[in-house]
């Protein structure tokens, strides 16, 4: 069985390897959306997988580390994709949620990265 939950965080940054004619190479904001998916079998005692709410705690310290702030100034993302940022979350909420299968990014809700792990 798989269980999503959302979040949301704003933050700014800049994409240094593109060319400087591009537009992202400039500083910019994003609503960004991050979507944490588990999978596991489900508890047959408790019905779930994993209680959403530790979820949320287990989130909360990652989270905290990019809600407003320029990304480019977070440690291990100085080039701050949305590829960067899901593989960036990944590494340092699996060892809280070893059930995590997969870390979306959306960066506008029509583009998003995804990552399940190297
Ligand atoms: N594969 C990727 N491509 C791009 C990334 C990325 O992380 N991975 N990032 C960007 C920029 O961050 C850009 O700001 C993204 O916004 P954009 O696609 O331009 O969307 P907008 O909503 O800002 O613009 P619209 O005019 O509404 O399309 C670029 N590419
Ligand atoms: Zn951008």
């Amino acid at each position: 069985m798989k269980i999503t939950q959302a979040f949301t965080f704003e933050a700014a940054h800049w994409l240094p390897n593109v060319p400087d004619t591009h537009r992202c190479r400039r500083m910019h904001g994003h609503s960004y959306r991050v979507e944490l998916t588990l999978s596991a079998p489900v508890d047959p005692q408790t019905g779930w997988v994993v209680d959403f709410f530790d979820v949320e705690t287990a989130f909360a310290p990652i989270l905290a580390r990019l809600d407003h702030y320029c990304l480019n100034e977070v440690e291990g993302l100085e080039n701050p994709t949305a590829e960067h940022i899901a593989a960036w979350i990944w590494h340092r909420a699996k060892g809280a949620l070893p059930a995590l299968s997969s870390v979306r990014v959306y960066e506008t809700p029509m583009s998003w990265a995804e990552y399940e792990g190297d």
